[in-house]
């Protein structure tokens, strides 16, 4: 039974150097909102089931200027650091942490605080056509809920991690886990919690373990929660050799590279979702790619404390899953399609270098298609979901955006450039979810 038709031109990739455009579609989507099918203007019951729709008020048509996109995918957002989006990132990673964000992230020992700042989060999402997103939580169970319970009443998909960091060398007194068994008990509490709160809606929250990264966790909760991860079969996120000092960090701590650390603890699994990845080396890869975990890339805040721009042309050549992230807040901002513009920049400058002696990276250059792959396509593989692409089978998030140069008609993969380097938070008119409108 369909439940709702989209009509309009979509464009989706085919693959991660190809997207194809579909003119005049209509994407059925069932009860569940799952699309049903595709049903192309040449198609037989193409006519009958336009009219149906019209008449049963089942039809969102977009606009002859106005293209349809598969929702983004968002895979790595710091939802408690959305106030300060854009602040101290002329600091190093390490002083940064310390001085702002901690700082911050402590406040939502204040219920009211969560509830005064994740509504707003949520929303700006939405309005920028993101659908999916992975979420870092903070240490407290109850803020962390509130960011469920708003996502799931705004209509974002999303999963969500309590955040877990209990080693005093590297964390203040103000917040911090008490303990190791603190760190595993309130993750293991906040798993049933978080199951409790979900069950029954169709966009239940999914747990996430989430040790925050390396040098913020003793030994015992890294241990721990590699354990949880295997006990519950939940993903895993954390923070995978961002800088040059973190990359060093687990040097001097382990005698090995943050991977390796990762892995020794049962934390490199084909369902973590790693970010930043700046730092990794040869070696380093071929462990990833053996694991099949997933890596979050996030151009705009590696620009600020990435130390280096992650080797995407490689990582897609050895076909290891990649996704992009925002990072609120060491990324400015709330946009995926700030960060797939960013993404090629970035590419380009790893290419050319950044000096008249440097002469870069041959080969690093990545196209706006694939850009657009990882903010769709490598997302939804990356967390192991039917999202980011319009084909039977997959979730209805899609979004609805405003061409500004309708009028100049060249070829499709122009006027998917085009649209991709011209949409604005307000070009994005419409967003459903699940096949249902969110925006
Ligand atoms: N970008 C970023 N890196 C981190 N490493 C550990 N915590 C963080 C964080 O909040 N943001």
């Amino acid at each position: 039974m369909i439940a709702q038709v989209i009509q309009g031109d979509y464009y989706s990739s085919v693959d991660r150097d190809q997207v194809e455009l579909h003119t005049q579609a209509l994407i059925c989507v069932d009860q569940q909102g799952i699309i049903d099918r595709i049903v192309e203007p040449g198609d037989r019951d193409y006519a009958g089931i336009v009219q149906q729709a019209q008449r049963e008020g089942r039809l969102i048509k977009a606009a002859d200027d106005q293209v349809i996109l598969p929702g983004f995918v968002d895979l790595h957002v710091h939802a408690p650091q959305w106030p300060n989006a854009g602040l101290a990132l002329d600091l190093p990673l390490e002083d940064w942490l310390q001085h702002y964000t901690f700082p911050l992230e402590a406040k939502y020992r204040d219920p009211a605080f969560a509830e005064q700042v994740y509504p707003t989060l949520v929303q700006e999402l939405l309005n920028n056509g993101t659908t999916t997103v992975l979420f870092f939580g903070t240490i407290h169970n109850q803020a962390n809920l509130i960011l469920a319970r708003e996502c799931m009443r705004q209509g974002l998909r999303s999963l969500i991690g309590r955040v877990a960091m209990d080693n005093p060398d590297q964390t203040p007194a103000f917040y911090r886990d008490e303990s190791s068994e603190t760190a595993i008990g309130d993750t293991e509490n906040f798993i049933h919690q978080l199951t409790d709160l979900g069950s029954g809606n169709a966009l239940s929250p999914i747990p996430v373990i989430t040790p925050r990264f390396v040098p913020s966790c003793t030994d015992e909760t890294l241990r721990g929660l590699g354990q949880l991860a295997q006990k519950y079969d939940l993903p895993i996120q954390s923070h995978l050799s961002e800088s040059v000092w973190e990359h060093h960090y687990a040097i001097e701590r382990f005698g090995k590279h943050d991977a390796e650390v990762l892995d020794q603890f049962g934390l490199l699994t084909d369902k973590s979702v790693m970010a930043h990845a700046t730092q990794l080396t040869a070696a380093d890869r071929k462990l990833v790619k053996k694991r099949d975990t997933a890596l979050a890339h996030c151009p705009i805040s590696n620009v600020y404390f990435g130390n280096g721009i992650m080797a995407v042309k490689e990582l897609l050549h050895d076909k290891i899953k990649v996704g992009m992230g925002t990072d609120i807040s060491g990324g400015y901002s709330p946009s995926i399609y700030d960060n797939i513009r960013q993404a090629v920049m970035s590419s380009q400058i790893r290419q050319d270098g950044v000096a008249p002696e440097d002469q870069g990276v041959a080969g690093s250059r990545i196209s706006m298609k694939n850009a657009f792959y990882l903010a769709t396509v490598g997302g939804g593989k990356s967390l192991h979901l039917p999202i980011g692409a319009i084909k039977p089978g997959y979730q209805a998030d899609l979004q609805i955006v405003q061409e500004r140069f309708q009028q100049v008609t060249d070829n499709d993969d122009n006027r998917f450039e085009r649209l991709l380097y011209q949409v604005h938070r307000d070009d994005v008119r419409h967003v459903l979810v699940n096949g249902k409108l969110v925006k």
